[in-house]
């Protein structure tokens, strides 16, 4: 088995060209998007997304306003970020050896959520990092629905989109990953894992880190640029699509002496949501791998004592596969 990782792939890169007749629902250049974006996430379960509806100012003021909270904020104040929802609150670095550190705002797309978080941070208020990240979120948010509105069409299923989408919230969490000590060539920021959200986007300050697993044990480094974020395929939209999609295992490792900053934002159903795999997707050739489950239990079923043993893309199928599978 070969560890390294492979400098040469690329995951593809698709623009979403501000003011594009592309960008319009039912056009010919709709199509050919929704085409790529669905092959992207069926061969890799992620891509690049160019989106220049983000502006590099409110980019560069997100990685700003990240950076005086992790240098600025006492721990204290820190640990208060609390949340009994798994994977929710803030993780400190947990050891001397750990390079991570991350935060989460729940419902981040809500102005008043943003704001109890900077007002505990912050208790004489930070009005500029609450306008700046609830528009970065926004914004994300809006890039987010696309994309599974894309995959929809992709899958022909656009005249029953509103049966199909599902009403999710955005999580937000905002990471540090600092470089790895003096005498280290590596460190793991991130230990592999496919997502649990549906989905998410990531955006980074150019620091590179984000790598995926293409095949077994052959990892490649993503790099993104000013105007690109990262959508990566989480377990319930592999299991939506009956299989189609990959839910890609991936991980943050750090070399070089520079901190990597990121912010991820990721879909959570609304609570009750069920996953469940359209008919259309199911036939003779494709068989329904996967049963109708209800979101949060699965959220909760894979943070939980027993579900550590299980490797983590392997934790919905141990959840929620449907043996043998069944055709319709
Ligand atoms: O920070 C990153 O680039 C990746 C974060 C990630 O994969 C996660 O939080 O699930
Ligand atoms: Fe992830």
């Amino acid at each position: 088995m070969n560890m390294g990782v492979n400098a040469e792939f690329q995951v593809p890169v698709i623009d979403f060209r501000t003011g594009s007749s592309d960008m319009e629902r039912g056009t010919k250049g709709w199509h050919h998007l929704c085409e790529r974006v669905r092959e992207a996430c069926e061969t890799y379960g992620c891509f690049q997304v160019v989106y220049e509806r983000v502006s590099r100012k409110v980019r560069d003021d997100t990685f700003v306003l990240l950076k005086q909270l992790v240098e600025e904020v006492p721990l204290e104040r820190k640990q208060k970020n609390v949340n009994p929802k798994p994977n929710h609150g803030f993780i400190g670095p947990c050891s001397d050896t750990s390079l991570y550190e991350g935060y989460g705002i729940d419902e981040a797309s809500n102005y008043d959520c943003v704001e109890s978080f900077a007002q505990l941070m912050w208790p004489n208020g930070h009005p500029h990092f609450c306008e700046t990240i609830h528009t970065i979120v926004k914004q994300m948010e809006e890039l987010n629905s696309m994309i599974w509105l894309m995959i929809i069409d992709s899958y022909g299923l656009g005249k029953k989109w509103e049966s199909v989408m599902i009403d999710y919230k955005m999580l937000l969490r905002m990471m540090k990953y600092k470089s790895p000590p003096p005498g280290w060539e590596s460190g793991q920021g991130l230990h592999s894992h496919s997502d649990k959200p549906v989905s998410t986007i990531i955006c980074d300050d150019l620091v590179s880190g984000l790598e995926i697993e293409v095949e077994d044990g052959q990892w490649i480094k993503l790099s993104s640029s000013p105007s690109s974020f990262f959508f990566v395929v989480g377990d319930p939209l592999m299991a939506w699509s009956n299989g189609r999609m990959k839910a890609v295992n991936h991980r943050v490792t750090m070399s070089g002496d520079k901190d990597r900053f990121s912010i991820a934002t990721f879909a959570m159903p609304v609570e009750g949501t069920i996953i469940s795999t359209p008919k259309e997707l199911v036939d003779e050739q494709h068989p329904q791998l996967f049963k109708d489950f209800n979101f949060m239990e699965f959220l909760i079923f894979a943070f939980s004592e027993k579900a550590s043993f299980i490797e983590s893309t392997k934790q919905i199928h141990a959840f929620a596969a449907l043996s043998p599978p069944v055709s319709e």
